[in-house]
């Protein structure tokens, strides 16, 4: 069965997308069949998967979701773009920003991802949806979507007040649209080893949410190779395979796959 985990954090900059790609990517390497999907106008994920220019793509997320807005059906793998090391994925451009204001008078607004992903799940294991920083319609719609949250929350900062308003979301949509979501868990990110934010956060997010939020016990340490693999178009296992970042996204993985257990 497949499983579809939202990675959402509406602060920026907190390793949502690179979570997403070295997850996805170490799943495939343990042979599951993956699909990313970009839910974010920057179009951060395209260029981390070799698209140097994602305003230049002619389909896109945002074309997908027009034509189950309009009850048409996507062609069989539409926009799905297949990348060297073993993933699927549909990137995102500029033009999802247009959407966002465009589902307002859309019926059934925060189904539009979901009914589409109903459409090509079976294809595959996983599907990671990479959210914008934003709690917007399309972050709603893939909230909608999901079983599961990841929530990257960067280590250098306390967090709990942002992680507040995520959570109180995750909950109204479980209560509202979705109630088979869940939150699988929050991966501390940009963890420098030579401090001990780590821990501190780790102990405030437990004083604050007590065993209701899972922490992952691995966490992604600070390195400037995981900030270099953007710039390449590759994910960590090619571009640094015994490296921290790289050791830390395969424990992750790891820990990902025993969840399904
Ligand atoms: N473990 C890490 N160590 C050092 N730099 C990192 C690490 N993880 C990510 N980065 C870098 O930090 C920046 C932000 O990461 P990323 O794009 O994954 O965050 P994001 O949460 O997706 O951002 P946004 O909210 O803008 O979508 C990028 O330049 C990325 O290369
Ligand atoms: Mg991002």
């Amino acid at each position: 069965m497949c499983r579809v985990i939202a990675v959402a954090n509406q602060k920026g900059g907190v390793g949502k997308t690179t979570t997403c790609v070295n997850l996805g990517i170490g799943l495939a390497r343990a042979g599951k069949k993956v699909l990313l999907v970009e839910a974010d106008a920057q179009g951060s994920m395209a260029v981390s998967l070799g698209i140097a220019e994602p305003d230049e793509l002619d389909v896109t997320l945002v074309n997908i979701m027009e034509k189950v807005i309009n009850d048409e059906d996507a062609e069989p793998g539409e926009g799905i773009i297949h990348h060297g090391e073993g993933i699927d994925f549909i990137p995102a451009n500029i033009e999802l920003a247009g959407l966002e204001t465009a589902l307002v008078n859309v019926m059934s607004r925060e189904t539009i991802l979901r009914q589409y992903l109903n459409s090509v799940k079976r294809e595959y294991d996983f599907v990671i949806i990479d959210c914008m920083p934003s709690l917007g319609m399309i972050t709603i719609n893939a909230l909608v979507a999901a079983d599961s949250v990841l929530i990257p929350v960067e280590a250098a900062y306390l967090p709990v007040k942002g992680l507040q308003q995520l959570i109180k979301t995750i909950g109204r949509v479980h209560r509202k649209l979705n109630p088979a979501l869940n939150i699988m868990g929050i991966l501390l990110t940009k963890v420098d080893r030579r401090t001990n934010f780590a821990r501190d956060i780790s102990a405030q997010i437990r004083e604050v949410y007590g065993n209701r939020v899972h922490i992952f016990e691995n966490c992604i340490p600070l390195s400037v190779k995981a900030a270099e693999t953007t710039a390449e178009g590759k994910s960590i296992y090619l571009h640094d395979p015994k490296g921290i970042v790289a050791g830390g996204y395969h424990s992750l993985t790891q820990e990902v796959l025993a969840d399904e257990k």
